[in-house]
């Protein structure tokens, strides 16, 4: 079997929602596609009304597939503080006409407010690697992980655009979507994520500084975090540009020119265009970098803007990683 679903951007590209059917009959919700994490998880009638409004969200008494997985519980944590925790149920989810009859489907029972005035989605696919799950006491695996015996070949592919549409797709390549040729790197999956090392980085046109940068592809995080000496010396060439507490970050006039951000991906040169590092506006005429420093992080992350800018191959099976010019 192979599968292809539609990628929708939030305002700013802040995040890419799929839809997602889950249980009999179905219930179809947009949710946040995420190769940062490993944890499915829904809105569920068992949140507060207070913390479902907004949002569509899954009642498992209302599934006839849908059976209590007893004694599971799931409890989340991410990056920017946010989280969530619940119950598991076993039902059927189909993402781009895969079906997964089986699938642990975690049911929200309380979400952080970030969530709950998240709008765009109801819910997170987590496609990093099973290690990372929080299903307690025992593991369950992503859909991912569960559809692969469907799939020709174990891979997923991103095909994430800047402010339009994208798509995910399941089980092959296709050669449409990308120019040039893949490059690939080696996926070190000890901590659970996509990682690998970038081979360095350029601005603008200046010189490529070669160096060995390690990183993660997460399609659930906005924006490029990278070492603090990187980011400098991005924005010294950013006239006007300015690392504020107060924005939460790197912040510069509307009307500057951005240089471009180049990462190297083995001897693959991938080119952010300057035009994708300009985020969003912040307050008054100032803007919002779309590269922000990875202090405090504990490892760099290739988030949207830069994930947008390439096609991008995720093979669980090796695993390895691959890139193209999207
Ligand atoms: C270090 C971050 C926390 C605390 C760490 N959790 C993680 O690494 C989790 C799995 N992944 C994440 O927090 C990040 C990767 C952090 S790299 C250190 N990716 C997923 C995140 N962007 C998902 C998200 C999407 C929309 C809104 C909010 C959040 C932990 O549990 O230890």
């Amino acid at each position: 079997a192979q599968g292809s679903v539609t990628a929708s951007p939030s305002q700013y590209d802040g995040e890419y929602d799929c839809p997602v059917t889950v249980g009999t009959p179905g219930v179809t919700l947009p949710l946040d596609f995420d190769t940062g994490s490993s944890d499915l998880w829904v809105f569920s009638s068992e949140l507060p009304a207070s913390e479902r409004s907004g949002h569509a969200y899954y009642t498992s008494s209302s599934s006839s597939t849908s059976k209590l997985d007893s004694g599971e519980t799931w409890d989340i944590s991410y990056g920017d503080g946010s989280g969530a925790e619940g119950n598991i149920y076993i039902d059927k989810v189909t993402i781009g006409g895969i079906t997964v009859t089986s699938q642990a489907v975690e049911a929200a029972e309380s979400v952080s407010s970030e969530f709950v005035s998240d709008t765009s989605n109801d819910g997170l696919v987590g496609f990093a690697f099973d290690s990372i799950n929080t299903a307690s006491p025992n593991h369950v695996q992503t859909w991912f992980g569960n559809a692969e015996a469907q799939l020709a070949s174990p891979v997923f592919t991103a095909n994430l655009k800047k402010g339009k549409a994208g798509n995910y797709n399941f089980g092959y390549i296709d050669s449409s979507e990308y120019t040039g040729s893949i490059t690939y790197a080696t996926i070190n999956s000890a901590n659970g994520f996509w990682e690998f090392s970038a081979s360095g980085y350029a601005v603008g046109s200046g010189a490529f500084s070669s160096q060995s940068i390690d990183v993660i592809a997460d399609t659930g995080t906005t924006l490029i975090y990278l070492p603090a000496a990187i980011v400098k010396a991005y924005y010294a060439k950013v006239s006007g540009s300015s690392n504020s507490a107060s924005a939460g970050g790197y912040i510069f006039p509307c009307s500057a020119t951005l240089p471009s951000l180049t990462i190297g991906i083995g001897s693959y040169k991938a080119v952010v265009p300057g035009t994708f590092l300009n985020y969003a506006p912040n307050t008054g005429s100032t803007c919002f970098g779309g590269l922000q420093s990875n202090a405090g992080i504990g490892l760099s992350i290739l988030g949207d803007v830069f994930l947008k800018s390439q096609f991008v191959v995720f093979n669980q099976g090796v695993p390895k990683i691959g890139f193209a010019p999207g």
